[in-house]
């Protein structure tokens, strides 16, 4: 099917510009200046709306186990509220679980999401164990699997934790194979201890999860990271959730060396804190526990991260959508912060309430979509297929509506949760119209996709490997 999206302004990195745009198929296939394109039978009216390419939430965690639990989102539910918010493709994290063979943690996450997703999808690998094996398949995933990222845990010892000198193994095959290195950085050992003498002293409640995991862990792990990203001979490092100015710093002081090293913050540590969320009274701060924590409000966090999106030592605005409903699995840890589950969800409002950084004047109409569309597509090795309105990119176009507004609640939301971390929050800006690879999923509301249209994406290195 062919039809023409007319009236729109086309918003890409460089800004907005008056321009129609022709869709064919699963392709876009001309841009036109207004009054210039051929008639086609089929049109839609973008008037007064921006067109923008379809999000890439680039850090999600459907059905995922974690915690003694499982992620509430399955890829069915988590890729339809995807839709519903704006974003067209996501990637996901497969898991090899430790002492499991990598290639079959990869097996399993195909399983998970062959015929279930409304929208299209990459993985990314966790590394639960690095040892001869999993180096070598990261060879073979990066050759022939299409996955270019591989994710590495300084924090969950136990768990997903790999030490220094795992990392350090990782990080030059990396090197040699042109894959990326996403890291948790945050000090788990050291996270641990701390986590023990709060509950030994009687500090139970959710909010002590963030006092627990100080900025200091955060920053110092960053540091670690990126100091061993360059004896690996400068492998490139994409730091994941950075929540804390101090992370950040270290970030921004290895982008100022020359040095290969990126980061995403999520709209959580843009929006929420550890008094206001985390801090709730009872147990009601559960809803927000996830790691990296939320922060302090009487620090600069929020201020820095603003700033770090605008200077690009923040690079990319992912979810990290990891949800668990309150209802027996965040109430598992009642009495013991340390056993609820870590995450929260918001797959489904990332380009919304990164659209309110525009409103603030904290950020350009063309920084926005660069942060949640261009720039994920091209770090994670997807574009110019995704990420950018051009001829010959797959059709995933969203007409965003700026007059529009957007309330979010439990009530309405489209993600398998029984709460919302942003309940009750009315925003400017609403998504109007969703396009996947040609087709209409989401219009003025309603919804029209189907599971199984959403498919995965074979990715290829990043762009910004040198
Ligand atoms: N972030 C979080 O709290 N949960 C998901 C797992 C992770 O990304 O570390
Ligand atoms: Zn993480
Ligand atoms: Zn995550």
């Amino acid at each position: 099917m062919s039809f023409l999206i007319k009236n729109g302004t086309v918003v890409g990195p460089q800004g907005p510009n008056a321009a129609d745009v022709l869709v064919d198929g699963e392709r876009i296939v001309a841009l036109y200046a207004p009054g210039t394109a051929p008639d086609v039978p089929d049109t839609i009216d973008a008037t007064g709306k921006y067109v923008i390419p379809g999000g890439v939430d680039a850090h999600t965690h459907m059905q995922m186990p974690f915690g003694g639990t499982e992620a509430s989102d399955t890829f069915d539910t988590g890729t339809r509220a995807a839709a519903f918010g704006g974003t067209t493709t996501i990637i996901d994290f497969a898991i090899q679980r430790t002492g499991e063979v990598v290639q079959d943690g990869l097996a399993a996450w195909h399983e998970k999401t062959a015929g279930n997703c409304h929208v299209d999808y990459g993985f990314h690998m966790i590394l639960g164990g690095v040892d001869d094996e999993s180096l070598k398949a990261m060879d073979q995933l990066v050759a022939t699997e299409g996955i270019s990222s591989f994710k590495l845990f300084m924090a969950y010892p136990g768990v997903f934790y790999s030490d220094d000198g795992q990392i350090l193994r990782a990080m030059q095959k990396a090197r040699d194979n042109g894959a990326l290195i996403m890291m948790h950085a945050e000090n788990g050992p050291a996270i641990d201890v701390l986590v023990k003498q709060a509950l030994e002293r009687g500090e139970t409640d959710p909010y002590y999860h963030g006092v627990t995991r100080p900025q200091e862990l955060e920053a110092e792990a960053t540091s670690r990271a990126i100091w061993l990203a360059e004896v690996a001979a400068d492998c490139p490092l994409y730091i994941v959730h950075l929540s804390a100015s101090k992370a950040l710093e270290q970030v921004a002081a290895a982008r100022d060396r020359g040095r290969n090293v990126f980061a995403e913050t999520c709209p959580q540590y843009l929006y929420l804190t550890l008094e206001d969320q985390l801090g709730a009274p009872g147990f009601e701060g559960a809803k927000w526990v996830c790691s990296t924590p939320l922060r302090s409000k009487h620090e600069s966090h929020q201020a820095d991260l603003w700033k770090g999106l605008k200077t690009n030592d923040l690079a990319v605005v992912s979810t990290d959508h990891c949800p668990f409903c309150m209802k027996d699995q965040k109430e598992m840890g009642i009495g013991d912060f340390s056993k609820i589950p870590n995450g929260i969800g918001s797959v489904e409002h990332r380009v919304d309430l990164l659209y309110q950084g525009v409103v603030d004047g904290k950020l350009s109409l063309g920084r926005w979509v660069e942060t949640v569309a261009t720039t994920p597509a091209r770090m994670f090795g997807m574009y110019p297929k995704k990420g950018v309105i051009a001829p010959g990119s797959d059709a995933d176009i969203v007409l965003y509506d700026p007059a529009g507004r957007t309330r979010i609640s439990v009530d309405t939301h489209h993600m398998n949760m029984d709460y919302s971390a942003w309940e009750g929050w009315e925003i400017a800006g609403k998504v109007d119209t969703v396009i996947s690879r040609g087709a209409v999923i989401v219009q003025g509301g309603e919804y029209k996709g189907h599971a199984g249209h959403g498919k995965y994406v074979p990715r290829g290195l990043s762009e910004y490997l040198v």
